[in-house]
C-alpha cells in the first residue's frame, strides 16, 4: 500500500469531481468568466467554509479546468508574499491570461494570520488584490472574523457548505473501491456521522482502520474512535509509540498525547536512547524525530496540512526505527522513562525566569514597548546600572537571558493551539 495519505492521493482533480459544492462552483465559474470577458466585478473572492470541505481542493481543480497555472502560497507567510506581488503584478507578455501561461493566485487560510504579530500582512495583501494582474482565490475557515473586515469588503464571498453524509459517503465508497478494501455500508456509515461534515477527517479515518483490517465495519470504526477519545500522559504516549505493533497504533498514541508538539519531540528524544538498544535503531529514531521538528516548524509558518507528517514521523517514525520490530520474535522492553532534562531545568529556573518577567513587563509598561524587546535590547545594560523600584531577584536576573526561553515556549504554545484544532482533524 502506498504511503501516500488517502486524501491527498483521492484529491478531487476537476471541479466535476468535487462532491456538494454545487453553488460555490457555479458562482466561482462565472467569475473566472467575467475574467475572461476582461470585465471582473471582483479581483479575488473569499471562499469561506468549515475545515475540510474543499476550499483549497477547489481552487486547485479550477487552475486545472482553466489550464491555469496556480500560484499558491500560505496567508501567512509574508516573505513569499513579496514573491506572489511581483509575479501577480508582472504582465504576462508571452500569454494570455488563461490557458498555456495563465496564472491563478492562491492564498490559502487567510485567517491564520495572526494580525498582532505580523500587522503588515493583511495590508500587504490587499495591495496584492488591487494591483494583481491575474485573478486571486482567498480561503477562511472563518471569513467573518473582525480581523478580515477589510478583505470581506475587497473580495466576493463564497460560501462552502459542510458535505452531508451522502456526498461523504460516496467519496469514501469511491476510494474504499479504489484501494480494493470491504467495505460494510454502516461502517461508511459510521465515519460519515463521526466526521462532521469534514472529509479530510473522514478520508483518515477510512485509511487508518483499512490499512490494519482491509475492511471497514461499524465496530472497528468504533473501536478506534474510542481510543482517539483519550488523551495519554506522557509516559502513556511513549509506551503507546514504543510498544506499537501497527502503524495506526503508534499514530494515533502520538495523535492523543496530552502533551504539546514540542514537548513530545522532547519526551521522545529523551527515550529514545532509553527505549532502543541498538545503535542503528537509535540513529533512526533520532532521524525520524529531526524530520519531524522541520515539519513541525513549517507547519507553525501557517501550513497546518504538515502537522500529518508531524505525527507519521514522531508516532510510527520513531516506533518502527526498531528494525526487529520487523522480525516475527519482537517483544515489548519496559523501560524506566525520563522526564527530558529541557523540562527539568525549565522547573529548576522558574522563580528567576518569573521574575524577569514581571521585571520586563514594569519597564515594558515605562518605556512603551513589548516586553520580548526590553529582554533582548534593554536587560543585557542593566546590569551595570543601579536600578531602583525592583526586587533584588529581579535584580539578579536582569543580567541574564534566562526568561527567552519560557517566552518561547509559551508562544510555541500559543501557537499550537490553533494546531490542536487540525490535529483533532488528522
Ligand atoms: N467536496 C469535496 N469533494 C470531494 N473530496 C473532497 C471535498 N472536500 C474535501 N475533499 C477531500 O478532503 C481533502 C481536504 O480538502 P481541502 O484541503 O480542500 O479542505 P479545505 O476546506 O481547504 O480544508 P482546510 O480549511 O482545513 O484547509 C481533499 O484532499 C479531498 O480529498
Amino acid at each position: 500500500m502506498s504511503n501516500l495519505q488517502w486524501f491527498i492521493k483521492y484529491r478531487p482533480k476537476s471541479l466535476s469531481e468535487v462532491e456538494n459544492q454545487e453553488e460555490a462552483k457555479e458562482e466561482l465559474k462565472s467569475w473566472i468568466e467575467s475574467w475572461i470577458q476582461g470585465k471582473p466585478k471582483y479581483k479575488a473572492v473569499l471562499l469561506n467554509g468549515p475545515p475540510g470541505v474543499g476550499k483549497t481542493t477547489i481552487a486547485e481543480a479550477l487552475a486545472r479546468d482553466y489550464n491555469m497555472e496556480l500560484l499558491e502560497m500560505n496567508a501567512s507567510d509574508s516573505r513569499r508574499l513579496n514573491d506572489i506581488r511581483e509575479i501577480a503584478e508582472r504582465a504576462s507578455t508571452s500569454s494570455s491570461l488563461f490557458g498555456k501561461g495563465g496564472r491563478l493566485i492562491l492564498l490559502d487560510e487567510v485567517d491564520g494570520i495572526n494580525s498582532r504579530q505580523d500587522a503588515g500582512a493583511i495590508p500587504g495583501i490587499l495591495d496584492v488584490i488591487e494591483r494583481s494582474r491575474f485573478p486571486i482565490i482567498l480561503t477562511a475557515n472563518n471569513a467573518w472574523d473582525p480581523s478580515l473586515r477589510e478583505l470581506r469588503t475587497a473580495t466576493k464571498m463564497i460560501d462552502l457548505q459542510r458535505l452531508g453524509k451522502i456526498p461523504l459517503k460516496k467519496i469514501l465508497e469511491r476510494i474504499c473501491k479504489a484501494e480494493k478494501v470491504i467495505c460494510d455500508p454502516k461502517g461508511i456509515g459510521a465515519i460519515a456521522d463521526l466526521s462532521e461534515g469534514d472529509a479530510r477527517y473522514a478520508i483518515n479515518m477510512l485509511q487508518s482502520v483499512a490499512e490494519v483490517y482491509r475492511k471497514v465495519t461499524e465496530d472497528l470504526v468504533k473501536d478506534l474512535v474510542r481510543k482517539k477519545d483519550r488523551t495519554l500522559d506522557p509516559f502513556e504516549t511513549l509506551r503507546g509509540i514504543f510498544w506499537a505493533k501497527y502503524f495506526w497504533q503508534a499514530r494515533v498514541a502520538a495523535t492523543t498525547s496530552e502533551v504539546d508538539y514540542e514537548l513530545l519531540l522532547r519526551w521522545l528524544s529523551e527515550n529514545v536512547p532509553i527505549q532502543f538498544d541498538d545503535m542503528g535503531d537509535v540513529f533512526r529514531g533520532f532521524d525520524a524525530l529531526s524530520r519531524a521538528s522541520v515539519f513541525l516548524k513549517r507547519s507553525k509558518l501557517g501550513d497546518w496540512d504538515l502537522l500529518s507528517y508531524v505525527f507519521d514521523l514522531m508516532g510510527p517514525g520513531v516506533a518502527f526505527a526498531e528494525y526487529s520490530k520487523l522480525g516475527g520474535q519482537w517483544k515489548a522492553k519496559w523501560k524506566k522513562y525520563q522526564f527530558p532534562t529541557y523540562v527539568q531545568q525549565m522547573s529548576k529556573s522558574k522563580d528567576s525566569r518569573d521574575a524577569l518577567k514581571t521585571a520586563s513587563e514594569k519597564i515594558a509598561k515605562a518605556t512603551h514597548c513589548s516586553s520580548d524587546k526590553v529582554i533582548t535590547d534593554y536587560v543585557p545594560f542593566m546590569k551595570f546600572m543601579k536600578v531602583e523600584g525592583f526586587s533584588p531577584e529581579e535584580i539578579k536576573v536582569m543580567g541574564n537571558l534566562e526568561g527567552r526561553e519560557t517566552d518561547e515556549h509559551e508562544e510555541g504554545k500559543e501557537r499550537t493551539t490553533r494546531a490542536r484544532r487540525t490535529r483533532k482533524r488528522t
